[in-house]
């Protein structure tokens, strides 16, 4: 398994969460290439070293930081910079495995022209789309595997993240004949709990596709 992409159906649905199970499960390294957020503490390199372990070689800065908690493009604007997949693409890690997580959902914006989709096909890596188990899912969750094969990219897998929905699980693996994964709502987010995460799954099987 060189490497995987891990996006999501929105920001805040788990990406760094199951980004960090995977890590964990794989022995990977981990590269989040654009982080906005800062100025409210968001850092999801420094989340994902501390729940695996990450060793020193295992972890990698981000390509661009910005404050403002927004997409890049705009993060970058009131940081009165701009940001392009040029700035990005030289600071991919050569470390394999690998797990690069994108900001936010497939469209959002890097610049006026850029998307997260645009880096994710520059990268080429099989994608992992994280999404909520909730209601309302699997419209957000089709579209998002849609858009991201359209590009011709491969679907490793979906992860489900929340309450156990069954229901919705099913409908999104027969809809995009795609592997759903369910991860369960953790009571509390810590390195112990991340272990047992990465041992409950076969998370294995989104690196054989
Ligand atoms: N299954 C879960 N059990 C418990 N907490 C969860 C679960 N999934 C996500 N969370 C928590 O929800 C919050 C948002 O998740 P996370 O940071 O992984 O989202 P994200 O998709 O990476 O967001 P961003 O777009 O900012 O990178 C975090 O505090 C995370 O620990
Ligand atoms: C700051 C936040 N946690 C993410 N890093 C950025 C999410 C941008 C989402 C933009 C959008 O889709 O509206
Ligand atoms: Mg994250």
């Amino acid at each position: 398994m060189p490497a995987l992409f891990v996006t999501g159906t929105d920001t805040g649905v788990g990406k760094t969460l199951i980004s960090a199970a995977l890590c964990a499960a794989l022995g990977a390294a981990y590269w989040k290439p654009l982080q906005t957020g800062a100025a409210d503490g968001d850092n999801d390199t420094a989340e994902v070293a501390r729940l695996v372990g990450l060793r020193p070689e295992q972890v990698f800065a981000p390509a661009r930081v910005y404050a403002d908690p927004s997409a890049p493009e705009r993060a970058a604007a009131l940081a009165g910079q701009s940001v392009s997949l040029a700035d990005v693409l030289p600071h991919l890690p050569a470390a394999r495995p690998l797990i690069v997580e994108g900001a936010g959902g497939v469209l959002v914006p890097i610049n006026a022209h850029e998307t997260m989709l645009d880096l994710m096909a520059a990268l080429a890596f099989p994608v992992v789309v994280v999404a909520r188990s909730t209601l309302g899912t699997i419209n957000h969750t089709l579209l998002t595997v849609r858009a991201v094969r359209e590009r011709g990219l491969a679907v490793a897998g979906v992860v489900l993240s929340g309450p156990p929905m069954p229901h919705n699980a099913e409908a999104v693996a027969r809809h995009a004949a795609v592997r759903v994964l369910e991860c369960p709502v953790l009571a509390q987010v810590t390195p112990q709990t991340l272990q047992a995460l990465a041992r409950q799954h076969d998370w294995a099987a989104l690196s054989r596709i």
